[in-house]
């Protein structure tokens, strides 16, 4: 791919600083250095399954605009998996939650979540465009494998009983299929108008925003 014209990539650097505030969060540093402090980390877990059960229709929102742009049969394959990924995604929040005695049915969102959600919801209608949405599922997936594959690199100190956690999101598979989710959205990206385009980058940035006050949430009280 040629990096240089990729839109996405371009966002990725001028957005920098977001972008490591999303990547690179003090309750992310904390789990690799090993401080972490585990009622936070349960915390995370009980707000992400809450958030998980709303990615599924954002994801298959995903997947009904494409059904519209009909000459894109490999983008169908790749979000289609995507969907199959979540059904065992939360199996597994399930099973973890359970592992950490944390009950997911007295969970209420907390304000941070809540407003993700209603982010998520926003691109439900089948006018919302599938470029900027197909961003947003992009961006949304590499926070979290970019995030994540860093307590799991190098020299880190990350808690055995987090290994599991971080590979769910940080292995070489999930960061291939980021990889795909980036190259569907930087072909649409190139032969969409400026308007569409303008959108798509306002709504990286609003992820960014979002994923932060995410961490945020899971490591305060
Ligand atoms: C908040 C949040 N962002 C991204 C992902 C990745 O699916 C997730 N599970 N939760």
């Amino acid at each position: 791919m040629d990096d240089e014209q990729s839109p996405t990539a371009t966002w990725q650097a001028k957005h920098r600083e977001l972008y490591e505030q999303a990547t690179r969060h003090s309750f992310i540093l904390s789990i690799r250095d090993g401080t972490v402090d585990f009622s936070s980390f349960k915390r995370w877990l009980g707000q992400d399954y809450i958030f998980v059960k709303e990615f599924v229709p954002f994801v298959c929102s995903v997947l009904l605009k494409l059904q519209k742009e009909s000459e894109i049969n490999s983008d169908k394959e790749i979000i289609l998996g995507g969907v199959a990924a979540l059904s065992d995604e939360l199996s597994w929040f399930k099973n973890e939650a359970s592992k950490w005695g944390v009950d997911l049915c007295g969970i209420t969102p907390f304000t941070a979540n809540t407003e993700y959600c209603r982010f998520l919801q926003s691109f439900g209608p089948l006018d919302v465009n599938y470029t900027v949405a197909a961003t947003a599922f992009w961006a949304i997936e590499t926070v979290y494998q970019e995030s994540f594959s860093f307590c799991i690199e190098g020299d880190h100190k990350t808690p055995t009983e987090l290994l599991g956690t971080c590979q769910r999101w940080g292995n070489s598979d999930f960061g291939q299929y980021c990889k795909s989710l980036q190259e569907i959205a930087d072909r649409c990206l190139k032969k969409a108008p400026a308007d569409v385009v303008r959108k798509a980058e306002e709504v990286f940035v609003s992820v960014l925003k979002h994923e932060i006050e995410f961490w945020n949430m899971s490591s305060s009280e």
